[in-house]
């Protein structure tokens, strides 16, 4: 799959790296699976051998995806509609998954919303509303997967980070803030849950530009001058994430727990801070509001 593939729902041409029964019998729970780097984590975990359940809002666009990463993979995948901030709509999906399949081994939480804007110019809803998707929809869906099933029987959680939270950025403070809540919250689970048989672990992508999620936020093009900057001189792809989620997941990162692996190339390394780019393109309208 290359970088700037434009489809969403596109399967990648996956190179195992892995054995491919890796997680057979397991079952995932997804959050943000109808669409860009979740899609591929899903598809991927599929390709292993793992049944999934992809969550979000969009109903039409969940059951596409579903449909078509059951005919990539030839496992099953179920759709469940909800939204991560109503608890009551992530109980009623949790239980359709346990109903469905019987287990939840792997949890997933990549839902998020995001886009530029100066801190000061956030209304105070426009900040809170990406603090209740982002850090308190992924403690919603931990809770209630936890109560429902892992409590009892153990499991992987994964939470899909960024490197906002590392340092200062331009114009995201408002992720910065979310993600970096999830990342404080990973560590307390990972304490807690830990005589649970729950591992509990961060994946923070760099630049992922083969998504929606990275176009709406003003990222349409990926230009060999940003690319030099990046120490691999490439930004990511969401198999790049997808290749570090499985390895995560599976039993060969039994010591990893509480911490996050930075999945960008080193780009935060070297990046400026995006401080001139973000900026240039926020001036130039080219970044959306
Ligand atoms: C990612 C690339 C970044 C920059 C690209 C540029 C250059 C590249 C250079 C550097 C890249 C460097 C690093 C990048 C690395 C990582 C980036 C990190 C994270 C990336 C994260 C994501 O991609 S998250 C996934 C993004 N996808 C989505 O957001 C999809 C879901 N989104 C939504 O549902 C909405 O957008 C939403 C988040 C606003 C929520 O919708 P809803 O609940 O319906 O809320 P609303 O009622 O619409 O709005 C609530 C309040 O928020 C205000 N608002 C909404 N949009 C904006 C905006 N654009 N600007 C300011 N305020 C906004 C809205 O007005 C409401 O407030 P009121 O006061 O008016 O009520
Ligand atoms: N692309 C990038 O460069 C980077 C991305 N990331 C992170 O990777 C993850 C995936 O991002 P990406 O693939 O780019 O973005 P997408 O926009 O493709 O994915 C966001 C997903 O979250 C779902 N979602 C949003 N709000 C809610 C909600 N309230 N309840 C349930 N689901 C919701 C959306 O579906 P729907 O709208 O149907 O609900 C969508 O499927 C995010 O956590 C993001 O922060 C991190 C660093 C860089």
């Amino acid at each position: 799959m290359s970088a700037e593939s434009s489809n969403e729902k596109c399967l990648s041409d996956y190179t195992y790296l892995f054995k491919p029964d890796l997680l057979k019998g397991k079952v995932a729970f997804v959050t943000g699976g109808a669409t860009g780097i979740c899609f591929t984590i899903a598809e991927i975990l599929m390709r292993h051998k793992c049944d999934t359940v992809i969550a979000s809002r969009k109903w039409d666009r969940l059951q596409e995806s579903a449909k078509e990463l059951e005919r990539g993979t030839g496992r099953k995948c179920l759709p469940v509609k909800m939204d991560v901030r109503k608890p009551e709509e992530i109980q009623a999906a949790v239980d359709k998954a346990l109903e469905t399949f019987g287990r939840i081994d792997i949890l997933i939480n990549g839902a998020a919303g995001n886009f530029l804007s100066p801190a000061a110019g956030l209304s105070f809803n426009a900040f809170r509303t990406v603090m209740e998707i982002d850090a308190h929809g992924t403690f919603n869906v931990m809770k209630v997967v936890y109560e429902k099933y892992m409590k009892n029987h153990g499991g992987v959680i994964v939470n899909i980070t960024a490197t906002l939270q590392i340092r200062g950025q331009m114009l995201q403070l408002h992720a910065g803030a979310a993600k970096a809540a999830i990342e404080t919250m990973t560590k307390h689970l990972a304490v807690e849950w830990g005589k649970d048989k729950i591992r509990v672990m961060c994946v923070a992508p760099g630049p992922v530009a083969d998504t929606e999620g990275y176009r709406r936020l003003g990222g349409r093009s990926v230009d060999s001058e940003y690319e030099k900057a990046i120490p691999i001189q490439r930004v990511g792809t969401r198999e790049d994430i997808g290749n570090t989620v499985i390895y995560v997941v599976s039993d060969a990162a039994q010591l990893l727990t509480g911490t996050t692996i930075i999945a960008d190339g080193g780009h935060w390394l070297t990046s400026d801070n995006n401080y001139h780019r973000v900026q240039r393109l926020f001036q130039s309208g080219q970044a959306k509001l």
